[in-house]
């Protein structure tokens, strides 16, 4: 069974003192740190123009590097943006432990981002660029990763089938986590999605080992759901950082997973 890795979200925390929230959030109990890094296309009249992946903007490597050096922990890393390959060698060097990125950047998918007719030519210009960086090679993504020692995870969106990761957990360069959104990639604070969990038991059945990580509206009342569908690796931001006792919290959701597990053994 694969050990169970509580990753508060620090999407959730203060970022003017992140440092500090990072070590509260370790004295609590924390595993990993999950960092959430979106590209932000501000507006949907924007998105076809810039061919971002979601409406925030948040942090990017001169955090990360700036963190580091404050901590050890393992900087588990969500990238939310549309062309992974063009930040492996920043996050590496500063610091990250994971990088996670999407099945959705692929050239079938980006298509999707952008559907305005207006926006046609430029769409065919960048659809040339990303094919080119990460589309059809997600094996070189992946010795990318690894090679800049970093610990490679793909993630899929709700509306993703769990099939697409398949392939990414075979061949020479196989990903070592499987991320499941259980919102929509964007913002912290929303609701759990209960449908997500077929993907998760879907893939815990096929890979009995594999890190499955669950992101998004996790805390006491979902977590038990998540934990026997399978999912080990916890990601949670509001509900840690929101709660009167947020070492409580992680206490509760590793016991849920640590629990889920014995059950399934016996
Ligand atoms: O990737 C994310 C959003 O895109 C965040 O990691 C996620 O939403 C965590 O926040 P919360 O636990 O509050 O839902
Ligand atoms: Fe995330």
């Amino acid at each position: 069974m694969p050990t169970p890795k509580i990753a508060p979200s620090m999407l959730s925390s203060d970022f003017a003192n992140l440092a500090s929230e990072a070590q509260r959030m370790l004295t609590f109990g924390a595993d990993w740190l999950h960092m959430d890094i979106m590209d932000g296309y501000v507006s949907d009249m924007a998105k076809p123009l810039l061919f971002h992946f979601v409406p925030n903007l948040t942090i990017g490597a001169p955090v990360i590097e700036s963190l580091r050096k404050h901590t050890k922990a393992y900087l588990d890393c969500h990238l939310m943006v549309t062309n992974p390959l063009d930040y492996v060698e920043i996050f590496g060097k500063a610091g990250a432990s994971g990088f996670t990125f999407h099945v959705e950047v692929s050239k079938g998918r980006i298509i999707m981002l952008s559907d305005h007719p207006i926006h046609s030519l430029r769409l065919q210009f960048r659809l040339l660029m990303v094919r080119e960086n990460t589309a059809d090679n997600w094996q070189e993504l992946v010795k990318q990763i690894k090679s800049k020692g970093m610990r490679p995870g793909v993630a899929l969106k709700p509306g993703t089938p769990i099939e697409e990761v398949y392939p990414l957990l075979e061949g020479e360069n196989p990903v070592e986590m499987v991320l499941v959104m259980t919102v929509e990639p964007g913002f912290g604070g929303q609701k759990f999605m209960p449908d997500m969990m077929n993907k998760v038991r879907t893939l815990r059945e096929k890979y009995p080992k594999l890190d499955i990580e669950v992101d998004g509206g996790l805390g006491p009342s979902t977590i038990k759901t998540a934990a026997a569908a399978g999912a080990n690796c916890i990601v949670a931001g509001s509900s840690v950082f929101g709660a009167a006792d947020p070492a409580e919290v992680i206490s509760l959701l590793k016991t849920s997973v640590n629990e889920a597990q014995k059950a399934t053994i016996n």
